[in-house]
């Protein structure tokens, strides 16, 4: 039996329209409600389209907050399906650059057409304050993210079949700003997927410190530091 709970705990963390916290209300309760999917690392494309497979309510306020408290303003999204945790990417990045009035915007991904309809018709009902800090890029993210990235990226969001987090990760390293974040959900129990990356943020020759932090299934923070002197 799902949680609900959960999401009023959520919310509260949230600075937002009453419309957009009573989406994300309707969002997660879906949700939490649809039967559980786990990325084993090797699904052909089309798996689980009808299924929102949305990063937990809790992950979602403690990545918004992560967003908040950096002042993130250039976040890519690995793995959009219908747009839940991209609404907490765009809310944190549009308040963020509100107040430095500065530019900002969140590089949202996802490959599969008919959840790509389904983000879209969510971001326009959030309107605004969501909307239009959003870039998406439809189509395979390995295609996708090969040009025109931001210069220095804050935050990337790794919530994508497992066997893509590291090929993802290779195409944005080289924008990752020094104490900029990486957070991947699942890692623990999709740790078999997940080797590669694991190996590449556990070494510290590759210029980044991590953790795991003990929220379901795992979620590890991980901090590019760089690879020269401090
Ligand atoms: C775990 S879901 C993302 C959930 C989303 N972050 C949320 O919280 O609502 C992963 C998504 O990645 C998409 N995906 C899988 N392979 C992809 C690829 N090669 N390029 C872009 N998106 C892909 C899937 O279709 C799926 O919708």
């Amino acid at each position: 039996m799902a949680n609900l709970a959960v999401i009023d705990e959520t919310l509260v963390s949230v600075q937002a329209s009453q419309a957009t916290l009573e989406l994300l209300r309707d969002l997660h309760t879906q949700a939490l409600t649809e039967p559980p999917y786990i990325s084993t690392g090797n699904q052909h494309q089309s798996v689980a389209l009808d299924r929102f497979v949305a990063l937990d309510p809790d992950k979602c306020a403690l990545v918004y907050l992560l967003l908040r408290a950096t002042g993130a303003r250039f976040v890519v999204e690995a793995g959009t399906s219908f747009g839940v945790s991209t609404i907490y990417l765009a809310l944190a990045v549009g308040q963020n650059a509100t107040l430095l009035e500065a530019p900002g915007k969140v590089i949202a991904t996802e490959n599969e057409k008919t959840k790509a309809i389904r983000a879209r018709q969510h971001w326009q009902r959030a309107g605004d304050e969501v909307e239009k800090w959003i870039e998406f890029r439809e189509g395979d993210l390995r295609e996708t993210l090969k040009t025109n990235l931001p210069e220095s990226i804050d935050f990337l969001l790794l919530d994508i079949w497992s066997a893509l987090a590291m090929p993802t990760l290779a195409l944005v390293k080289p924008h990752l700003k020094k104490g900029a974040l990486v957070v991947v959900d699942n890692i623990i129990e999709g740790r078999e997927g997940y080797t590669d990356l694991m190996e590449h943020l556990s070494d510290p020759k590759n210029g980044f410190r991590s953790t795991t932090a003990p929220y379901a299934g795992g979620l590890q923070i991980a901090v590019y530091v760089g690879t020269g002197a401090v």
